[in-house]
């Protein structure tokens, strides 16, 4: 008679789970970060608060940012004119934007990933939906199914108010399902949109011109699964193991909290340097957990860019090489920090380095930050070149 430990065995997967396609889209409309103070400063008619704008301009100068995306433009705000002001009522308008927004912007990035994937979308089994920019159910993860003609059986997940660490969270979930489901094929989505927390800044509220300096729209998709189907899928990374720690103490020093006028966040200047003091001890308990003694400069790095100064005091602290974040700072040039879908595109990005030869390390390392403060660590396994050809 069949055991209960052997329905077990063979309901899980035999192999780790991995990557095996990414698709990353950002809506139409984008700005040069050299422009957006001005950009900003007359939309929100706040030309008055001469001081924040210089603050605004020097955040923007020495961001990292040339480039950002926003789904929220200047004609949608004219027609919303009290975006700009915190204290009105906007939650219930914003939410209708963002609710058809997302789940568009998220189709976009899935169908890429989809299209390189290469199995029919009927084989998809589960969907991880990670946003903060909604609010309201049935959740832009059914619309997303619907938009992309996912089976009625597809097994939804959403997860919300992960802020930076969204992306991360979603791919250690992603992980765990497509290691425990044998034949699952998970496809996660993540995907935010800043007209969420868009308005008019305020005396006091510095970080109101933080976010409004770095933040950016995008939505990133990824396919997981394990044991590839030969011929058909070709795994990128393979997932190898993942870890969250919080660090005790900083409940305040990033929160997001949804308010009438809007999803009211507060991000501390402390927060490069907290996160500096915290992630080698996560660096060396996921390698020590493997068995793997790494040299930090022998990895590829997946960083989430949540601002330039993240990435300096990461590199210094690790003593990394030039080039060891340049996918990160590339993503965050190009894109600013889109919240959870960043690190999406920074693992697209370095799949393209690693196919122009330009990122030879096997093993590596993908962090995400967010509230708590969270720290989500994966340790990834590059496919080599000899096995993609
Ligand atoms: C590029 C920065 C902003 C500035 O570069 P720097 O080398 O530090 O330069 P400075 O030290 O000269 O700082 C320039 C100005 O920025 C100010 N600043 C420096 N961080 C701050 C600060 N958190 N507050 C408010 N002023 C600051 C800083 O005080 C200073 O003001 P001032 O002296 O008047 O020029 C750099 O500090 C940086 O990358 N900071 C990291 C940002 C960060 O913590 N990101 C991770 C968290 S993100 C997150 O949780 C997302 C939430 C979110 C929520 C809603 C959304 O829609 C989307 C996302």
């Amino acid at each position: 008679m069949t055991t209960v430990h052997q329905i077990r065995r063979a309901q899980r997967a035999d192999g780790p789970a991995a990557v095996l396609a990414i698709g990353t889209a950002n809506p139409k409309g984008s700005m040069l970060q050299d422009d957006y103070a001005d950009y900003y400063f007359r939309v929100t008619n706040s030309e008055h608060h001469a001081e924040l704008k210089d603050k605004l301009k020097r955040i923007c100068k020495k961001s990292g940012i040339e480039r950002r995306y926003a789904h929220l433009d200047e004609e949608l705000l004219s027609a919303h004119p009290d975006f700009s002001d915190r204290t009105l009522p906007t939650l219930d308008a914003r939410i209708d934007m963002a609710s058809a927004a997302v789940p568009e912007l998220a189709a976009s990035a899935a169908a890429r990933a989809i299209a390189e994937w290469g199995r029919p979308v009927a084989d998809v089994t589960h969907l991880v939906f990670s946003t903060y920019s909604g609010g309201k159910a049935p959740s832009a993860d059914l619309r997303l199914a619907s938009l992309l003609g996912l089976r009625p059986t597809v097994s939804r997940t959403i997860l919300s108010l992960n802020g930076c660490s969204g992306g991360g969270r979603a791919m250690q979930l992603a992980k765990e399902l497509a290691e425990n489901n044998r034949g699952a094929r998970v496809l996660l989505a993540c995907c935010e949109l800043t007209l969420i927390a868009f308005y008019g800044p305020q005396e006091g509220r510095l970080d109101t011109i933080l976010g409004h300096g770095i933040f950016g729209d995008g939505a990133g998709a990824v396919i997981i699964g394990a044991d590839p189907v030969d011929c058909i899928e070709r795994p990128l990374f393979k997932m190898v193991f993942a870890t969250q720690t919080t660090i005790p103490e900083t409940e305040d020093e990033i929160t997001m909290r949804l308010m009438k006028g809007g999803l009211d966040f507060h991000v501390s200047v402390r927060v490069p340097k907290l996160l500096k003091s915290n992630i080698e001890r996560c660096l060396i308990d996921a390698f020590q957990s493997i068995g793997i003694s790494a040299e930090w400069n022998d990895l590829f790095w997946a960083i989430h860019p949540g601002g330039r100064a993240i990435l300096d005091q990461v590199e210094q602290l690790l003593g990394l090489g030039v080039d060891k974040l340049a996918a990160s700072r590339r993503v965050l040039r190009e894109y600013g920090n889109m919240s959870g879908a960043t690190v999406i595109f920074v693992l697209d990005e370095l799949r393209r380095r690693r196919a122009r030869g330009e990122e030879v390390a096997e093993w590596g390392v993908m962090m995400a930050f967010g509230p708590g403060i969270t720290i989500e660590t994966m340790v990834l396994h590059a496919t080599s070149i000899l096995e993609e050809n």
